[in-house]
């Protein structure tokens, strides 16, 4: 069994309902035996700001499926959550992105692992914190001292949103 931290994202549509469902589809999946998601954020765009604010997130999996296979799920996830791919750090539905499977190093262009900007972003280390505080990234490190390296970016913690509750 591994474990693997995904990232999630989406500025466009309702993207709160998109991260969840995406984290409904991955617990329902037959090799995914359990699913922690963090918060979700709110987040100031990295990388090109002209657009709206992101709701982002980070959920940890235990799965028994490869580490591309896990990665072709997740594209299919963004997919079906109405993901295009524009142009890079563009607006998007629903982003999925690999951070880690377990102590996974790739260099495979497909497939880069730990994710090479990770390490780069408040949106992505202050939700991981959240569920792993002492987790070390392989050849990067520890979280904390990358945290600290981007105070400046801005992020509002909200509600957690997954699981769902349960209906009355
Ligand atoms: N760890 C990874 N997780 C997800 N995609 C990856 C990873 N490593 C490489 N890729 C590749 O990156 C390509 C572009 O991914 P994507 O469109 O999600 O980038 P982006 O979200 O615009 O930017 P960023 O990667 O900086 O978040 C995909 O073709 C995918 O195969
Ligand atoms: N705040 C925030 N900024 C981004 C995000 C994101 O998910 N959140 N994703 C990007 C490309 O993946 C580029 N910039």
């Amino acid at each position: 069994m591994a474990r693997a931290y995904i990232a999630l994202g989406g500025n466009l549509g309702d993207p709160v309902a998109q991260m969840q469902t995406a984290l409904t589809k991955l617990s329902e999946h037959p090799a995914i035996h359990q699913v922690r998601a963090s918060r979700y954020y709110v987040t100031a765009p990295v990388g090109y700001d002209n657009q709206p604010d992101f709701y982002n997130a980070v959920a940890e999996v235990e799965t028994t499926l490869a580490a591309n296979e896990l990665l072709d799920l997740m594209f299919e996830l963004e997919f079906e959550g109405g993901r295009e791919r524009l142009f890079a750090n563009a607006p998007r539905t629903l982003d999925l992105d690999l951070l880690m499977y377990d102590q996974l190093v790739s260099s495979d262009p497909r497939m880069i692992l730990p994710h090479p900007r990770m390490h780069l972003r408040a949106f992505v280390l202050v939700p991981l914190a959240e569920l792993a505080p002492t987790l070390e990234m392989p050849g990067i490190g520890a979280l904390t001292p990358w945290l600290a390296a981007c105070q400046d970016q801005r992020i509002e913690a909200r509600q957690p949103f997954f699981p769902l509750p349960i209906a009355s």
